[in-house]
């Protein structure tokens, strides 16, 4: 264990809590009341779990008690594992598929029904970042191979993967960019055409220059990470950043990042007999930021489900998510 990891500490509690989504797509939010931990903060309805209950169950009871609906309860969104200065927390949320009744804050809470896309306006306790992430951004993110000689071919299994669903990409080819970077600029511009057709999000690899010259992400490797003291890029362009150890994802979160990578959680073909930090690390790292977090290495797309119950944003792959 890390020096870092030392404040680790606290009772560990179970707590769930339910997306409730309108007939105008709002999502509802309550105020934490005074007196309260973290009170003031907006945070989605829900509270522990009692022993000896289920998560359903007590997700049920707390919405009965707080707002006087009837609620049914759907699947997972994501598990959060969060550290905070005197409990650990397991923020487990659920999207409720239907209610009955009036809601009302029979807490004497505020309530307020957010469209999704302002919930990160609302000030919200550390463990909800991630909810919130969860709930708005792709829970793929697609790391390209190298072109080879074949940019054709490359370029349509791109095109294949996005018109399969992913909507987050890395454009990255080290070897390839630092080989010939006039053709690197060419294939990324036409990777581009295809990204911005389906609506999707792109990143370059490392060079921020490019990303400037694109308008689009950056996903910074660890030792540029290393080197910078604020976010390179500003808020409407994506920074991502490869992280491996706490040090790294304390950076990422004090840049403003808007997302990093952790891994490799399990060994990876492209990394043989190089062990895995394993899903336990993960989750160790997980809780001590407030980052959304992509789980690399060894990844497939039946993995997500298993990523979010770990508190990942989903999981980043090359192979688990090129076609072919
Ligand atoms: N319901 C809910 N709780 C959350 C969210 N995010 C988050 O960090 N929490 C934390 O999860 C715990 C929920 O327990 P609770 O609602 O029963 O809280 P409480 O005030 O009775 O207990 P506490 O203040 O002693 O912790 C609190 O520590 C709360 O800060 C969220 O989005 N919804």
């Amino acid at each position: 264990m890390s020096d870092s990891d030392r404040s680790r500490n606290g009772k560990h509690i179970h707590v769930v809590a339910g997306v409730i989504v309108d007939a105008r797509d709002r999502i509802l939010l309550a105020r934490r009341t005074e007196g309260r931990d973290l009170a003031g903060l907006w945070e989605f309805p829900g509270g522990k779990v009692d022993p000896g209950e289920t998560p359903e169950a007590a997700l049920v009871r707390e919405l009965r008690e707080e707002l006087g609906i009837e609620a049914r309860v759907g699947t997972p969104v994501i598990a959060v594992p969060q550290q905070y200065p005197h409990k650990r927390l397991r923020l487990d949320v659920r999207r409720i598929d239907a209610w009955t009744g009036t809601v009302k804050g029979l807490d004497g809470q505020a309530l307020v029904w957010v469209p999704s896309h302002k919930l990160a306006s609302y000030a919200m306790p550390d463990a909800d970042r991630p909810v919130v992430a969860a709930l708005q951004d792709p829970d793929r993110y697609l790391i390209t191979p190298e072109p080879g000689e074949d940019a054709a071919r490359w370029l349509a299994a791109l095109r294949a993967a996005l018109d399969a669903g992913v909507r987050r990409v890395q454009l990255r080819a080290p070897a390839f960019a630092v080989g010939d970077p006039g053709r690197w600029r060419t294939l990324v511009e036409r990777a581009l055409a295809h990204v911005r057709d389906t609506g999707a999000e792109a990143l370059i690899n490392d060079d921020v220059a490019m990303a400037e010259a694109f308008g689009i992400g950056v996903h910074l490797r660890a030792p540029r990470l290393r080197t910078l003291s604020s976010r390179p890029l500003p808020k409407t362009q994506l920074v991502i950043a490869s992280c491996h150890d706490l040090e790294e994802l304390r950076l990422a979160q004090s840049i403003g990042c808007d997302a990093a990578v952790l891994g490799p959680v399990l060994p990876t073909a492209s990394h043989p007999g190089a062990p895995g930090i394993g899903w336990e690390r993960f989750v160790e790292l997980r809780e001590q930021v407030a980052l959304p977090i992509y789980a690399l290495g060894g990844m497939a797309v039946g993995d997500v489900a298993l990523a979010r119950s770990h508190g990942a944003q989903g999981i980043a792959a090359i192979r688990g998510l090129w076609p072919g």
